[in-house]
């Protein structure tokens, strides 16, 4: 049977409980929306193929417990990752302070080469909007990341939002193009920990 892609690479959702992770992904992938809040335990997968410059790329998308609770299991993932979503709610203030927390967190534990973006979901929700467009622009360049406001209700930007990310992963492991990832058992498993104090590294930008 021929082979399906041409390479595998892992993405994953992070930010805070509700800002939209689970109907982002679903979104991309399903092309539904859940309008009840359900909050993800751990962490949970889901796989799509896209095509890229004539390259088959099999993502595989981890979207993580925004809750505090999980935290310990959650970072467990960052290491394998390739490619993260930062995602807030633009009408949180609350959920884009806290970027500047999981940006700090991905220092710590995300590999260097990771590739990020910004996300600002809700971009529907204009009248509850509390974080402008140009703060969410001024962030991602503060951290050298691309940026780009979502809607998984209406569908505005998501494919856009995971073509840019696999694009960069893919441009950034370019050389490494004949190794195949593939996800392993542990990837499943989930990881018991000790729970840790949260470092907070402010944005001195
Ligand atoms: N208006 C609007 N609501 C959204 C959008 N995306 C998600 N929601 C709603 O926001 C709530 C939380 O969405 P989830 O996707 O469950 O949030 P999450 O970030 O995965 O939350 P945790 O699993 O707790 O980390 C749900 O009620 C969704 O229907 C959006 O683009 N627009």
């Amino acid at each position: 049977m021929a082979k399906q892609y041409d390479v595998l690479y892992r993405l994953l959702l992070l930010g805070d409980s509700g800002v939209g992770k689970t109907c982002l992904l679903c979104r991309f992938t399903d092309n539904e929306f859940l309008p009840q809040h359900v909050s993800t335990i751990g962490v949970d997968f889901k796989m799509k193929t896209l095509e890229i410059d004539g390259i088959k790329v099999r993502i595989q998308i981890w979207d993580t417990a925004g809750q505090e609770r999980y935290q310990t299991i959650t970072k467990q993932y960052y290491r394998r990752a390739q490619g993260i979503f930062l995602v807030y709610d633009i009408t949180s203030a609350l959920s884009f302070q806290n970027v500047v927390k999981w940006a700090s967190d991905l220092e710590e534990y995300a590999p260097q080469t990771v590739q990020k973006i910004l996300i600002g979901n809700k971009s529907d929700e204009e009248h509850r909007r509390q974080v402008a467009t140009e703060q969410g622009n001024k962030l991602a360049k503060c951290y050298g990341m691309d940026f780009l406001e979502t809607s998984a209700r209406t569908n505005y930007n998501i494919k856009e939002s995971f073509t840019r990310l696999t694009e960069l992963v893919l441009k950034a492991n370019r050389k490494d193009l004949n190794t195949v990832l593939l996800p392993s058992e542990d990837d499943l498993a989930v990881v018991e920990a000790e729970e840790e104090e949260d470092e907070y590294a402010p944005c001195t930008c």
